[in-house]
């Protein structure tokens, strides 16, 4: 018997070794971001932890700072961990050049997780090819960005598009742009954390219904884990959720992010899911006759096919 899972669009996209999208395990991703606070040896625990957990791949945000901080906000001044200092500092500070991403790249192969990133800008885009990555992502505050989304579709690889603070037009057009062969599509609800009430993962099957053949994820931002499995639930093929080596560290992002044990977690209750949710194809299992055979009084009518009858014994 085939597979229900065949006749669903065929919609895998390749990313390095494994592919996202119907009937594979789903793609769990731990978003680094700048929650390593520009210090190569925290990207290396929570490659670290993320690899312990089970997870897929990591993921950094790549950005130019002189082209993506508004020129009016450079010369503010902010209190860090690293003193008092300009805010064009502070974001140069939470980058790693070259020779940091290559750290990166040798130690994600050592542990064999893949990595990849989110480029806020052209330039990072260029940045990131000098890397063999498996894919790009678009955050979801860059999808308007045309230009962006064109020198990512020119890399060929699959691309990851978050959909969080757009309308759908934004959203169609934006998938328009990239083209809709190599992308994955993410809901997601952009504010930090997000509220459960305006998390709204049916959008999960709105996505689905329309853009069949385009696999659809989930990019978390909530507090709390079962959220981000009701989307695995929902049918959600890919996931992304932020993580931190203490929720307590400095920076916007760490408050609303997992911790190791929680993403330990996430991934073995992900994969729990994925492997409960079936086929969905009615079939009486093996284990089942011993129970009927003790608890139902009444034969009923016998399967008329072998196809009907699955994993019936003749005679139940
Ligand atoms: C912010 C990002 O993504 P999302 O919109 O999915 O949170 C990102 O990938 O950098």
């Amino acid at each position: 018997m085939t597979s229900p899972l065949a006749s669903l669009p065929s919609n895998l996209r390749p990313v390095g070794s494994r592919h996202i999208g119907n009937g594979q395990p789903v793609y769990v991703t731990g978003e680094i971001g700048i929650n390593h606070n520009g210090d190569l040896e925290n990207a290396f625990a929570l490659i670290d932890a993320a690899v312990a957990a089970g997870c897929d791949a990591v993921k950094f945000q790549k950005r130019t700072p002189e082209i993506c901080t508004p020129r009016d906000q450079w010369e503010i001044e902010r209190d860090t961990p690293w003193g008092r200092m300009t805010y064009i500092d502070y974001r140069h500070r939470v980058e790693f050049d070259e020779a940091g991403y290559r750290s990166i790249d040798e130690y994600c192969r050592k542990r064999g997780i893949d990595w990849f990133a989110s480029p806020w800008d052209v330039e990072s885009v260029a940045f990131l090819e000098k890397f063999d990555v498996p894919a790009h992502k678009v955050a979801s505050a860059c999808l308007t960005d045309d230009d962006l989304l064109r020198a990512l579709r020119a890399t060929g690889r699959t691309v990851i598009l978050s959909t969080g603070m757009s309308t759908p037009k934004q959203i169609r057009h934006a998938v328009e742009v990239l083209g809709s062969d190599n992308i994955v599509l993410c809901h997601a609800t952009s504010t930090y954390p997000a509220k459960h009430e305006e998390l709204n993962l049916r959008m999960i099957n709105t996505l689905q219904n329309e853009y069949p053949n385009v696999p659809v994820g989930y990019s978390g931002h909530e507090v709390g884990l079962q959220t981000t499995l009701a989307a695995v639930a929902l049918g959600a093929v890919f996931v992304e959720r932020h993580i931190t080596l203490d929720r307590a560290m400095w920076g916007s992002d760490q408050a609303a992010s997992v911790e190791s044990q929680g993403l330990e977690r996430l991934v073995r209750d992900i994969r729990i899911i994925e492997t409960s949710l079936g086929d969905g194809v009615k079939k009486v299992y093996e284990g089942e006759l011993g129970p009927m055979k003790k608890l139902r009084r009444v034969a009923g009518v016998v399967a008329e096919s072998e196809a009907e009858a699955g994993s019936q014994t003749a005679g139940v």
